[in-house]
């Protein structure tokens, strides 16, 4: 039976496409579902049609409605077919012409190239070319390039290339395998790594070792996963016509689909990797996973760090898995949620400028002369971090990352204060979100736990507290914990050793490297907000890492800067910028501001607002609101994203924020942690965008804005 596949390229489209277009698209899906390949040759309407210039005769046309055709690979063996574009007529044909399809020896997968534009290209660069051994690939043999899928027509293309420049210039006609692994070796990893993280992650799909049988295209179809989708009912198209934006739905990267869907680890699982690598989009197929394979009785625990990334995967997990009741059977709440609703406490949760009082008091009542800031540091990095209950613990305690001294005759005085520091909170009624963690973890350690799987997304910010809540929270089996985050993305000052909270990711951990989310020059110009910075990886704080070595695969403008000379003034700039973007089309609800600052945020959406446009603070309630542009701090767009995002209010002693910053003096260690962290929050915010990224501030620059070349 005929049918009509629709590739990744087409679905990256569908967005711009209009609603006719879309039900053209629709109508010849049916009829390929309806006609012999015999009848839609000949149906009138369909004309389906070969094209005389073409480089190729298996890429033809078809009517979608007046005046757009659709181009699609129509092999001649088999019977499915593969919408490739959709285009206004001329276009539609000036482009099929110059395609080629063929089918990757190595991956097995259909691969497209823009054949005559590479073929026009390559003379042009030849001539201008060095000397062979000083070219881009001179030191990859021709053996290795074949063992990589890289065939012969490629090669020789790619041979001509003495730039990573040039080679971004020729990489949208390559094919899409091979261009990937030009891309990487470019980028400097190995031919060893290359097979590993991008050829044979690929080859997963298919488990044949016969040769490739280069005119199979219904087999090579099904081995293109992660570019082709195979539709099989109208309800699904209709699913993938009406949402556009959810690609990731259907198009897995198969490193993203070897992590999601491998159908059980022996214990903890780990991915990591740079902002928007899909790390989210990953724990939320293997939700579904699980789901699938879920016992009578049992139940998910997904969890993450705020409501509004709460409010984000709820909304993520409700489009990939339709079933309300097997929905149900996930619990989606912040790990903090998690422990006030086991508890069920009336108690409640001290508010962060309450704490520094309640220190000062507690040392008083003790006569304890250290500062409330160290004692708050204390207690949440020695004490709650490795669960101390009695004073004997304490004064055994390493104190290990903590950059002031503290000789054991000065710790009586500290360990009282902290005795009375809570139990104030208990006569009070109050409560710390950490201490919550503890007595939550006590009473699943007393009863069970309570979930069979635990999937956590933004990892990297959560206390040891948090963690041993979340190991306690399932029984130590396969599949009890799978954790997604970035170190790179840490903005409160946790840093955490899994296996020192009983979680051992070894050998089950791997690192996406593709972004999705934000153009290359987006991401890069981010990531030199970072470059030199050594990051602990989230299971071994001995091992360090740098962001060389994230690729995006889209491009577009860089970012741009504003340096106003008063606040007011870069005010007036931002509105003229959001006017801007929605001038050229981008709709309110695809735009996010962010702050340091409350204060800053709340100037923003009054002068939006005064300006006649609709804006509104982030809440978790109203997260993908469409009809507001989206105003929030840094720390609360962790996690989200926006098609374009202005940063406002980068100056100087605004990022990084003094008061953030423990003073040298107090601990040298928490200074450079703090200011790391911060670091991190001016990277997270930046990565939020997509397409469009816009920074400002009144008078100096923040000093982070240096490195990134303001
Ligand atoms: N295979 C895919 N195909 C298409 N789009 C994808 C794919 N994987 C991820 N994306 C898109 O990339 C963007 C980033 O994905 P996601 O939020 O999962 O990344 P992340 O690694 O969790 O990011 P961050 O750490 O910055 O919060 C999203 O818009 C997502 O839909």
């Amino acid at each position: 039976m005929p049918r009509l596949a629709f590739d990744i390229d087409f679905c990256a489209q569908l967005p711009k496409l209009q609603g006719t277009v879309r039900k053209g698209v629709f109508d010849a899906w049916e009829k390929f579902e309806r006609l012999t390949l015999n009848q839609l040759f000949k149906d009138p309407g369909l004309k389906l049609e070969s094209l005389k210039e073409a480089r190729d005769r298996h890429i033809r046309t078809i009517r979608i409605d007046q005046g757009t055709r659709g181009v699609v690979l129509a092999p001649d063996s088999g019977e499915t077919y593969v919408l490739l574009r959709v285009l206004p007529h001329d276009e539609a044909n000036a482009w099929a012409v110059k395609q080629k399809a063929s089918i990757n020896a190595v991956t097995r997968a259909v691969e497209i190239r823009d054949i005559a534009v590479l073929e026009e290209l390559t003379p042009a660069y030849e001539r201008i070319a060095p000397e062979p051994e000083q070219r881009l690939f001179a030191k990859i043999s021709d053996g290795d390039f074949a063992a990589l899928g890289v065939d012969g027509t490629t090669l020789r293309q790619a041979r001509v290339l003495t730039t990573a420049d040039q080679l971004e210039a020729f990489a949208p006609y390559f094919p899409q395998d091979q261009r990937e692994v030009l891309e990487y070796l470019a980028a400097g990893f190995t031919v060893e790594e290359v097979w590993r993280d991008v050829v044979a992650v690929n080859l997963a799909a298919s488990d044949s070792a016969e040769p490739v049988n280069p005119g199979d295209y219904e087999t090579a179809i099904r081995h293109s996963r992660a570019r082709i989708a195979l539709v099989t009912g109208s309800e699904e198209l209709r699913e993938i016509l009406d949402k556009p934006f959810a690609a990731w739905r259907v198009f897995l990267h198969p490193s993203q689909h070897k992590v999601a869907y491998r159908a059980s680890y022996s214990g903890p699982a780990q991915v990591t990797g740079g902002p928007g690598t899909g790390k989210t989009v990953v724990a939320l197929h293997r939700v579904r996973h699980l789901l699938r394979h879920l016992r009578d009785g049992d139940r998910i625990l997904l969890t993450t760090y705020t409501n509004a990334l709460v409010a984000a995967l709820r909304a993520g997990l409700a489009e990939l898995v339709d079933d309300e009741t097997l929905r149900d059977r996930v619990d989606i709440v912040t790990v903090d949620a998690f422990a006030g609703r086991l508890l069920s406490t009336s108690r409640r949760p001290l508010r962060a400028d309450e704490e520094t009082v309640r220190w000062q008091q507690a040392a008083r009542a003790v006569g304890a002369t250290v500062s409330p800031q160290f004692l708050a540091q204390e207690y949440k990095h020695v004490v709650l971090a490795q669960d101390l209950r009695t004073y004997a613990q304490y004064e055994s305690a390493e104190r290990k990352g903590r950059g002031n001294a503290l000789p054991v005759a000065a710790r009586p005085p500290v360990w009282s204060a902290v005795e009375e520091f809570t139990a104030r909170l208990a006569t009070d009624g109050l409560r710390t979100y950490l201490g919550t963690c503890v007595e939550a973890t006590d009473l699943l350690e007393r009863t069970g736990p309570r979930y069979r799987h635990v999937v956590v997304d933004e990892a990297q910010d959560l206390h040891p507290a948090q963690w041993r809540l979340l190991r306690a929270a399932a029984p130590g089996r396969p599949d009890d914990l799978f954790i997604a985050g970035d170190p790179h993305q840490r903005i409160y000052d946790n840093k955490v050793s899994l296996k020192a909270v009983g979680i051992k990711v070894a050998g089950r951990s791997t690192k996406m490297r593709k972004n999705y989310r934000s153009t290359h020059e987006i991401l890069s110009w981010s990531t030199a907000l970072l470059v030199g910075r050594p990051f602990a990886e989230l299971e071994d704080d001995t091992r360090h890492e740098t962001l060389l070595g994230y690729r995006s695969a889209l491009h577009g403008n860089g970012p741009e800067t504003h340096a106003a000379d008063t606040s007011e003034a870069e005010l007036t700039a931002l509105v003229a910028r959001v006017r801007g973007w929605l001038d050229d089309g981008v709709a309110l609800g695809e735009i996010g501001v962010s702050a340091r600052f409350n204060r800053t945020c709340d100037q923003v959406v009054e002068r939006l607002t005064a300006a006649g446009i609709p804006a509104r603070r982030l809440r978790a309630d109203r997260l993908g609101e469409a009809h507001a542009v989206s105003v929030g701090t840094m720390h609360s767009f962790k996690g989200l994203e926006y098609r374009c995002v202005a940063v406002v209010g980068v100056h100087d002693g605004a990022v990084p924020f003094p008061r953030a910053v423990t003073p040298v003096g107090v601990d040298r260690l928490q200074h450079e942690a703090d200011l790391l962290a911060e670091r991190c929050l001016l990277f997270v915010a930046c990565t939020r965008a997509r397409d469009g990224l816009y920074v400002s501030w009144a008078g100096e620059p923040s000093p982070f804005l240096l490195t990134a070349g303001v």
